[in-house]
């Protein structure tokens, strides 16, 4: 792997050999992370364990540990002994997860037997300034800077004396080059800046993607990394890119949500292939609002309080979706839209118990995944496979749940380590949906013969 520049797109990582389908081409450790503000009370801060019996800093009350040996470890690597005091002072303000992922990167970065010279110059080659938010920056900033001064980080001084528009920029450098970091279901448990991985461009057919180990994968893992893997074989010489966002969205979606997140306007060619300039107001909203609903009852079930009302909201949810289903159009414009909408649907069937009726539309989200060979390896493919699969053996019709779980534990030999828990748990459901099937069949032939 080596980083070159392009006019399009600024530095990027490509590839000095040719990779196959499941190679791993990059592994790295967080450079810092850090919990996501409704994810700190349930995980592990040190390796995103997510559980029950979490011991809370007896100083801060607020870092949250599933052991001694993460606790300890926090500690003695510094990133929490250098902000518990800010933490334990400014718990109540709710502290934005990207002021203490700066910090934390800052506190790294500026470390006199330790500074990384080359990483704090990346905002200041080229400044990465906000021109249309610019208030909630100066907010920010004056968090960051509060943040750092009730911290113990034992060179104070020194950042004390670093510029706002220094600061403003970097924040914006780690907001853009940061990784959401999610388990292997697509929760979301933290962010964490990656150094090398932070160099790799964004394609909306990408052929990699990016994967996360810590604790949620397993007990063995006692930090959080990234690994980059390929899902479409690479030549040498060809650009590495992942995507920054769910492959499956239409391209009003995505750019949409580039340009808002990462100031950028794609230049990739399924960009090229799907833009449109259909208005496409109406869909949006009504988008809008199978979101909320659905928003508003997933967090109502995560309280378990309002069960009736959550359900209520779901069931709106899901009216919504299939209106939405007969007003627009079978064209080819509204073809991802399609997808993200029988997916929600799938969703929302199998909460409301239609366990019939979630088949057939996830049923419809492979139909279209089928003709598109490029995302065949995905990991979101496999989770929706393996949720069919377990579906199709709930109904008894064991053929079909044999098809799709073969289908996602073939992804995810290529992609995940034996001991990720939904590799394990596809091979369950398999191996129970298969030691069923053996015997439906000798029944079968036990009858055949009589
Ligand atoms: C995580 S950084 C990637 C490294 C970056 N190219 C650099 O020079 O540091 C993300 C930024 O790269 C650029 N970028 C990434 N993918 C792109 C794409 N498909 N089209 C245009 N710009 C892109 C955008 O400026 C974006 O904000």
């Amino acid at each position: 792997m080596e980083l070159q520049t392009t006019l399009e797109k600024g530095t990027g990582v490509f590839a000095t050999r040719n990779y196959q389908v499941g190679n791993i081409i990059l592994s790295e450790e967080a450079y810092a992370f850090v919990t996501l503000q409704n994810s700190s009370l349930s995980v592990c801060h040190a390796c995103f364990r997510s559980g029950h019996s979490l011991k809370t800093c007896s100083r801060c009350k607020f870092a949250k540990y599933c052991g001694k040996y993460c606790q300890r470890k926090a500690w003695n690597d510094c990133s929490h002994r250098w902000e518990c005091k800010a933490v334990a002072s400014l718990r109540e303000k709710k502290i934005p997860s990207i002021v203490r992922l700066t910090a934390l990167v800052l506190f790294r970065a500026c470390s006199p037997n330790n500074r990384n010279e080359e990483l704090l110059n990346r905002c200041r080659k080229a400044p990465y300034v906000c021109s249309t938010v610019p208030e909630r920056l100066d907010y920010l900033v004056e968090k960051l800077r509060c943040f750092m001064k009730l911290s113990d980080y034992p060179e104070k001084n020194s950042l004390e004396s670093l510029e706002d528009t220094f600061l403003a920029s970097f924040i914006q450098m780690l907001e853009m080059n940061a990784h959401t970091v999610y388990d292997s279901e697509f929760n979301t448990v933290g962010v964490g800046f990656f150094y090398k991985a932070s160099f790799m461009n964004h394609d909306c057919r990408p052929n990699c993607v990016a994967l996360f180990s810590g604790g949620f994968q397993s007990v063995s893992i006692t930090s959080v990394s990234i690994q980059i893997r390929c899902v479409r074989p690479i030549d040498a010489g060809e650009e590495i890119v992942i995507s920054y966002l769910d492959v499956c969205l239409s391209w009003l979606d995505r750019s949409e949500w580039l340009l808002e997140h990462y100031m950028f306007t794609c230049c990739c060619s399924r960009c090229k292939e799907e833009q449109c300039s259909e208005n496409w107001t109406d869909l949006k909203q009504d988008w809008k609002v199978i979101n909320q609903f659905t928003a508003i009852s997933v967090q109502e079930e995560r309280v378990n309080k309002n069960m009736l009302t959550s359900y209520e909201k779901m069931k709106k949810a899901w009216r919504k979706c299939q209106q939405c289903m007969k007003t627009y159009p079978n064209c080819a414009i509204f073809d991802w839209k399609r997808t993200e909408i029988v997916s929600r649907l799938g969703y929302l069937c199998i909460v409301l118990e239609k366990y019939s009726e979630a088949t057939e539309y996830l049923e419809l989200y492979m139909d279209w995944m089928k003709k598109k060979p490029e995302f065949a390896n995905f990991p979101t493919v496999a989770l929706e496979m393996l949720k069919l699969g377990k579906l199709y053996a709930y109904l008894g019709k064991l053929k079909q749940a044999k098809y799709y779980l073969e289908k996602a534990k073939q992804i995810y030999e290529k992609l995940l380590v034996r001991e990720d828990p939904i590799y394990r748990t596809c091979e369950e459901e398999l191996g129970k949906v298969m030691a069923e099937y053996e015997w439906v069949m000798q029944q079968k032939d036990q009858l055949g013969v009589i």
